[in-house]
């Protein structure tokens, strides 16, 4: 079914994820050996660092942060929510608005410990690792909102879900390339996307380079458009961005565990014009 998704266009990327298990992407992505903050060459710090500049470098402010696909995940957002006092997390599917609600309502049987992520970014910030309570209670306080998001619709969120004048900064993970069957796709969701920044606002942008397919669940094998570095400089000026920065991450042999076939990780800052 999923191997149609090609044929069958975005409609059958909806079915794909039908599939999708929280609990088995999180095992599969965030925890050791990709997962791993001992190791230096691991992607856990090049990309939580790759965020924390991008937040903190000064020219990226404002009141509201909107995330885009969160999936199960909150890596995405512990730098920017000591930026912004408002975050929006947003998922296709109920089950990650479930999990993300779970931790946010602090009710434990989470998918994962993000423990170790909050004592990071915490580090990164100078801060005593111990702080990550605090940092924790933050990123509760500023969480507003969990809404149903599809990048394919050329209003991607509900009316009236942001204010008019649209987000401030938006970030989006390992979901545009995911959901899209091609690359006409991927480029036509990130200019959705782009239609939710006000003007100038800014877009933090990671996704997976060379990846043809991952699994998001056990025997849930969903098909990736492959992208490369020049395709997505390419999308990124034709939807209107100006790109500010582009760095790369080659995932070591030894991270290619089987649940996907990425060969690398791109981090992307730009700006509406
Ligand atoms: C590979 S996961 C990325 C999750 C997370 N952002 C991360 O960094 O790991 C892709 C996410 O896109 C979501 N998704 C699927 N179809 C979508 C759509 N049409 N629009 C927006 N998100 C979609 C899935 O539910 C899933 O959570
Ligand atoms: O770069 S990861 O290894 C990673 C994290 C998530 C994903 C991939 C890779 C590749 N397949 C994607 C499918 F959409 C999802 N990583 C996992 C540890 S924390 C930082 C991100």
């Amino acid at each position: 079914m999923c191997e149609k998704a090609k044929e069958d266009g975005v409609a059958a990327m909806a079915a794909c994820y039908q599939g999708f298990d929280p609990a088995a992407y999180l095992q599969y992505n965030y925890t050791p050996p990709r997962a791993d903050f001992e190791r230096q060459d691991s992607i856990v710090p090049w990309k939580l660092g790759c965020l924390h500049r991008a937040f903190t470098e000064g020219d990226v402010s404002g009141e509201l942060l909107v995330d885009i696909g969160s999936g199960p995940t909150l890596y995405q957002v512990l730098s920017g929510c000591e930026v912004f006092n408002r975050v929006i997390l947003t998922d296709f599917l109920e089950v990650n608005r479930q999990e993300l609600r779970r931790w946010l309502r602090d009710e434990g049987d989470c998918g994962l410990d993000w423990t170790p992520y909050l004592q990071h970014v915490c580090k990164l910030e100078g801060r005593q690792p111990s702080e990550w309570t605090e940092k924790a209670a933050r990123l509760r306080a500023v969480v507003s909102d969990i809404l149903p998001v599809d990048v394919h619709r050329p209003q991607p969120l509900a009316p009236g879900a942001l204010p008019s004048v649209g987000a401030d900064c938006l970030v989006s993970c390992f979901c545009l390339e995911s959901v899209s069957p091609d690359l006409a796709a991927f480029t036509r969701a990130l200019g959705h996307i782009q239609g939710l920044l006000r003007p100038s606002g800014h877009l933090l942008l990671i996704g997976a380079l060379g990846e043809s397919y991952y699994f998001g669940g056990p025997g849930v094998k969903i098909p990736v458009v492959p992208l490369n570095e020049a395709e997505v400089c390419a999308s990124l000026k034709e939807t209107g961005f100006t790109l500010i920065r582009l760095e790369v991450y080659t995932l070591p042999q030894d991270m290619r565990v089987g649940v996907d076939d990425v060969s690398g990780v791109f981090f992307v800052k730009a700006k509406k014009e």
